[in-house]
């Protein structure tokens, strides 16, 4: 049985039709890239799946309650307070409670050691790099050992080379832990050397393809932007 499983599924916001028909199935322990441009419906697809968006129709079904998601934005200024480890604990935070139990410390720590963060926990996260918020974002997710692991365009302020560093780290859990991973992005040639599958979003439908079909789809999509840039030169 898959992870995420959908029955004729559709998403409008009143007369307008963001998604229909869909029916996809994503196997559990999956790298799967979250293709689309801006406006398909990825997001919304998302929101649907973690019950955060009712206007749906159809079936969805998401086999698992422990989810991890790393939003897009995140508004982390030089003045932040918190230390990377106090950020990372947050996650055990519901607003009431200051300090952790020695088996939620131990959890943050684990999180720290997976996303290469120990020798800067006690940094603050405001005063952090753009590649080290990142994987403190990411560690936040991973504190509460999640089934599926969302990440929401993560790579998209890095350099090449700290992108590339952050989907190794997130490939290598997601093969030792049988994470399922989801990573939203615009970023097709880089990450489709990371996905072993994919859901493309386009004109109100999903497809679902495997890493085979990826390279194609890589192609495909990179030809009709580039005639859209001839036609309006
Ligand atoms: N709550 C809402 N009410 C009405 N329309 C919405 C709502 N949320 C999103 N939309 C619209 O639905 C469409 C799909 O938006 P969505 O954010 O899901 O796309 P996306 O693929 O995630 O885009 P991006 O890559 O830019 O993040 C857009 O046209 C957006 O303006």
């Amino acid at each position: 049985m898959g992870i995420i499983q959908t029955q004729d599924f559709g998403i409008r916001y009143g007369e307008k039709v963001i998604l229909a028909h869909a029916n996809i199935d994503v196997p559990e322990g999956r790298f799967f890239a979250v293709l689309g441009e801006n406006g398909a419906g990825k997001t919304s697809f998302i929101k649907a799946l973690i019950g955060q968006n009712q206007q749906i129709n159809g079936q969805i079904q998401l086999n698992t309650t422990k989810v991890g998601f790393v939003p897009q934005f995140r508004d982390i200024t030089r003045d932040y307070p918190l230390s990377i480890a106090e950020f990372v604990g947050l996650n055990y935070n519901q607003g009431w409670r200051l300090w952790l139990n020695k088996q939620e410390r131990a959890a943050v720590f684990a999180a720290l050691k997976r996303l290469d963060l120990s020798d800067m926990a006690d940094k603050r996260l405001g005063l952090a790099s753009g590649g080290q918020k990142q994987r403190a974002f990411v560690a936040q997710a991973l504190v509460q050992q999640p089934d599926l692991l969302i990440l929401d365009e993560s790579t998209a302020s890095l350099d090449h080379e700290h992108k590339v560093a952050l989907l190794q780290t997130i490939k290598q859990l997601q093969r030792e832990t049988q994470l399922t991973v989801l990573f939203i992005t615009h970023e097709l040639k880089l990450v489709s050397q990371f996905a072993d599958g994919y859901l493309f979003f386009e004109n109100g439908h999903v497809s679902q393809g495997e890493a085979s079909e990826l390279q194609s789809l890589t192609t495909q999509i990179t030809n009709i932007h580039e005639e859209d840039e001839v036609r309006h030169v």
